[in-house]
């Protein structure tokens, strides 16, 4: 094992920014699945899997563009526990199980009981954390990406020619767009959905201070935006990754970043009427 448990846990300390904030670590797996079928993960039915919590918005990303894209055949999940502990991320114990809502043990490698079993499996001398989610090979048993904003986007486009037309058509980055969700989405994640991590994390007052008022001020941003749009998306009446990259902090936002982040100076329900909508 790479790293012992205690030390795990404080890992975070080292992901700091020299200036009290916390500072994300890069994710280590960077492949991408290709619509090419001589591509080293080509687009197949079943072929791929997701590991996700529900509690993680990056997570819950993926899942809504793999709904969205009608991607239900093509890549089984499951779900992580959500009780996170000294290991990291676990599964389900058999007890615990909740078939239908995809909280199971994990199915392709009987015996694993936590995520990180899953990475030491893929690679032997992984020193990263043991984030979801994970895109998983079943094929070749390897690890294909874990890094959310990655995935979506092999998902929007690369199963395209496998899937019925009405989700070949389905266009969550398109050409028209992209430049002005690029922009949106640097700000948003850096204000809004790593925003509110800074926050909770920031090891010295200052860091807290300083991360708080970005955030709030990037949130009435959104709100400004969205409330002088026709809507009822971001950009209009389709929705675009702007949405599912919003939607994800805003709708655990007033269930948990205000009490457990301390991003209190606001809540959406009451603050952001047209986020809130
Ligand atoms: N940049 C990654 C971040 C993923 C991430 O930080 N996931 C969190 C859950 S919300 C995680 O699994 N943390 C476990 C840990 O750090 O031990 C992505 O967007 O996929």
């Amino acid at each position: 094992m790479a790293q012992d448990e205690e030390e795990y846990m404080t890992l975070p300390k080292k992901f700091e920014d020299g200036k009290g904030a916390f500072k994300r670590p890069e994710q280590q797996f960077r492949n991408w699945i290709s619509r090419d079928a001589q591509a080293e993960f080509p687009a197949e039915k079943d072929r791929y899997h997701l590991y996700v919590s529900y509690a993680c918005p990056w997570a819950h990303r993926t899942l809504i563009a793999r709904k969205l894209k009608g991607l239900e055949d093509f890549i089984t999940f499951t779900s992580l526990h959500w009780d996170m502990r000294s290991k990291g991320w676990r599964f389900a114990t058999a007890d615990e199980a909740a078939p239908n809502e995809n909280v199971t043990p994990d199915p392709l490698h009987p015996g694993s009981t936590h995520m990180r079993d899953v990475y030491f499996a893929v690679k032997p001398d992984y020193d990263g954390r043991f984030t979801v989610p994970v895109l998983y090979d079943k094929r070749e048993n390897r690890i294909v990406s874990n890094e959310s904003s990655e995935i979506i986007r092999m998902l929007y486009y690369e199963f395209d020619h496998l899937l019925p037309e009405e989700f070949a058509e389905l266009n969550l980055f398109p050409s028209g767009l992209q430049n002005e969700i690029e922009e949106t989405n640097e700000w948003t994640y850096s204000g809004i959905n790593d925003g509110v991590y800074k926050t909770g994390f920031s090891m010295t007052q200052e860091s807290y201070d300083r991360n708080v008022k970005t955030l709030f001020e990037s949130l009435d941003r959104a709100e400004k935006h969205l409330a002088s749009s026709k809507g009822p998306y971001y950009f209009g009446d389709k929705p675009t990754e702007a949405d599912i990259r919003l939607y994800v902090t805003i709708i655990r936002f007033d269930v948990v970043y205000v009490q457990h982040f301390m991003c209190n100076i606001r809540d959406i329900r009451s603050g952001y009427p047209a986020l809130h909508k």
